[in-house]
């Protein structure tokens, strides 16, 4: 087995546990619940990053809603972002008039947030907004809201619960820093 294929074996250090992830998911429920209440909105969720914490948040919400993805990708395989999106899968969903809330598993440059954001937009949206799980606000570097998040985040690369190195270790139930040797064996290869 090549080393780095045991997802127990990758990590450096834990920064979110599964308890708190499970809080960040019930107190933005609560929140979203308010601020949608009668509003049917549209669920988007941002591939493939963000499916972990789209499935515990919205089961947080009591609100109806409907459900619809969206992939665009600028990281590749790789952990840089390229700073060239693309839409990989298109909506199925028409967004116009509708209330869209879009759920991301990270926030960091902002390019991938602020190019769907704007794709909705200019669709005809009547509101865009975005839900993410983490703000690595730090690096970012185009002007963008993340309406609601559940924590911060240094300037470090995380991985799991949807977040992948190499798109690998999104199955990891919590969020931790990938040990440097990992990332080292891939980088520059
Ligand atoms: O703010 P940014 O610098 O744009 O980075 C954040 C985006 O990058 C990652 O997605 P990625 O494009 O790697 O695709 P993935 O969701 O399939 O992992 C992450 O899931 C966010 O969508
Ligand atoms: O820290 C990160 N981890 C995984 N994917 C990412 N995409 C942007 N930042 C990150
Ligand atoms: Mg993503």
């Amino acid at each position: 087995m090549v080393k780095g294929d045991n997802i127990n074996d990758i990590i450096d250090h834990k920064l979110f546990s599964e308890d708190d992830i499970h809080e960040m998911c019930v107190r933005l429920g609560a929140q979203l619940t308010k601020d949608y209440a009668g509003k049917r909105p549209l669920v988007v969720g941002a591939l493939k990053g963000a499916i972990y914490f789209l499935t515990d948040l919205t089961r947080q919400m009591d609100v109806a809603h409907q459900l619809d993805f969206l992939d665009v990708s600028s990281y590749g395989d790789g952990f840089e972002s390229t700073g060239k999106i693309k839409v990989v899968t298109d909506l199925a969903a028409d967004v116009k008039d509708r209330d869209v809330l879009i759920i991301e598993d990270i926030v960091d440059t902002g390019l991938t947030l602020k190019f769907m954001k704007d794709l909705i937009k200019k669709r005809g949206a009547k509101s865009v907004k975005c839900c993410a799980m983490l703000n690595k606000e730090a690096r970012r570097n185009v002007d963008v809201d993340v309406d609601y998040f559940g924590s911060k985040v240094g300037n470090e690369f995380v991985v799991g619960y949807g977040l992948d190195f190499l798109n690998m270790y999104r199955n990891l139930p919590y969020v931790g820093v990938l040990k440097p040797e990992v990332i080292q064996k891939y980088v520059n290869k």
